[in-house]
């Protein structure tokens, strides 16, 4: 592919920080492994420096890891169109950026959100013609008709060598966190309010080990204070029986990648955070972004029989039990937690496999890099 091609990213922040995590993601290894030009549009700068920090949210135009970062606002300035164009989330391009498309007629991509259900397949790289245009719907998944997950190089390096203890060290202590004997259960908190979350506290406080869990600034703040009976702040160490609860400023991406990196179970959320975990290799608990009318439950099911296809028979029953518990916690069995801490040593055996059947199907930048050369 010709690599003087200048790609052009549109992200609109909708909630939360998977819009931008995602396209964030993209457009630094776009830059940093295929070599591309990207102009990166953000309408929402705000949370994008909560996840990078050296981005000005007062800037227009700033160049940030290589990427050149622009505040999409209303009125939208006339702009040279990039070659290729991607259009996040089904994120509505600006009306004059869309007059200029017809004109260019870059390849148009839009990046649809991830999902393990079955008829993703039959849409992945679908074409809807679009004013003479023709848009391209790219699905991320996990199966090899799909676009792959959002992995890089780094990453899989991460999750090669952060299991030996000398690199687990140096991480913990570039992360800030002075009390953690390496010896501990390992665990990270990422989720969104959940009425669960004090069966699992209290199942880790009487874990048969001790447990440290990191719990970085957010929305599971108020749940946790309610359990301890005061607020845990960043930085701060609480202990209750077993369980030694660790106060974490939110961190920058690359850093949340350690912590996920280092930790024996990951609490994950949304879809960012989901797949870096599996790419870790980690052991880990889903929760799904709560949808209208349940949707959402049909897709966490979709994705856990797809993880689950090739599993030991334990190692399944452990993690639909966790899943359910902490999606639908009205059906909370009261073993749950339990039996998946039983299981970690087999699940993190698994997440290993199932590491390397993801990585079988390429990972999506590259995956949406093939198919643009192939239409130049
Ligand atoms: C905890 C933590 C997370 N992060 C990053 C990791 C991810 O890039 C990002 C979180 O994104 P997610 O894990 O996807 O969870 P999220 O809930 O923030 O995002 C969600 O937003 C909704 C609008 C989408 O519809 C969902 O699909 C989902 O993407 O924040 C940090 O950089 N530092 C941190 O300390």
């Amino acid at each position: 592919m010709n690599r003087n091609l200048q790609w052009h990213i549109f992200c609109r922040v909708i909630d939360n920080f998977g819009d931008i995590g995602v396209c964030w993601r993209l457009a630094r290894q776009l830059t940093n492994e295929h070599n591309i030009q990207v102009t990166l549009w953000v309408d929402d700068l705000i949370s994008f420096h909560a996840l990078w920090p050296s981005v000005d949210h007062r800037l227009t135009s700033q160049t940030c890891a290589g990427v050149l970062i622009k505040r999409w606002q209303k009125p939208f300035a006339e702009t040279v169109v990039g070659q290729v164009v991607v259009e996040a989330f089904g994120c509505e391009l600006p009306t004059n950026y869309l007059q200029a498309m017809v004109r260019a007629k870059p390849i148009w991509i839009n990046l649809e959100y991830l999902s393990a259900e079955e008829w993703v397949k039959d849409y992945h790289l679908n074409q809807s013609p679009v004013r003479g245009m023709r848009k391209t719907f790219f699905f991320p998944g996990f199966e090899a008709d799909t676009g792959g997950l959002l992995w890089d190089q780094a990453l899989i390096q991460l999750s090669q060598t952060s299991n030996d203890s000398d690199t687990k060290v140096r991480i913990v202590a570039e992360l800030g966190i002075t009390h953690c004997a390496s010896t501990d259960l390992l665990a990270s908190l990422f989720s969104y309010e959940n009425t669960a979350l004090p069966e699992l506290l209290e199942a880790l406080s009487q874990h048969n080990k001790p447990v440290t869990l990191f719990v970085p600034e957010g929305r599971m703040a108020a749940g946790v204070a309610h359990w301890l009976g005061r607020q845990l702040l960043a930085g701060e160490q609480v202990r209750k029986g077993q369980l030694t609860l660790n106060g974490l400023a939110f961190m920058d991406q690359s850093r949340y990648d350690q912590l996920l990196a280092i930790c024996d179970l990951n609490f994950v959320r949304g879809e960012e955070s989901f797949v870096r975990t599996q790419m870790l290799a980690k052991p880990f608990v889903w929760h799904i972004y709560p949808q209208q009318e349940e949707v959402h439950i049909l897709k966490l099911e979709a994705f856990l029989e797809l993880y689950l296809a090739d599993a030991p028979e334990a190692v399944k029953h452990a993690i639909l039990a966790a899943s359910r518990a902490w999606n639908q916690p009205q059906l909370t069995s009261k073993n749950s937690w339990h039996l998946l801490l039983e299981q970690l040593p087999a699940i993190a055996l698994h997440a290993r496999r199932w590491q390397a059947k993801q990585m079988a199907n390429g990972d999506l930048a590259s995956n949406i890099v093939h198919f643009c050369s192939n239409q130049v």
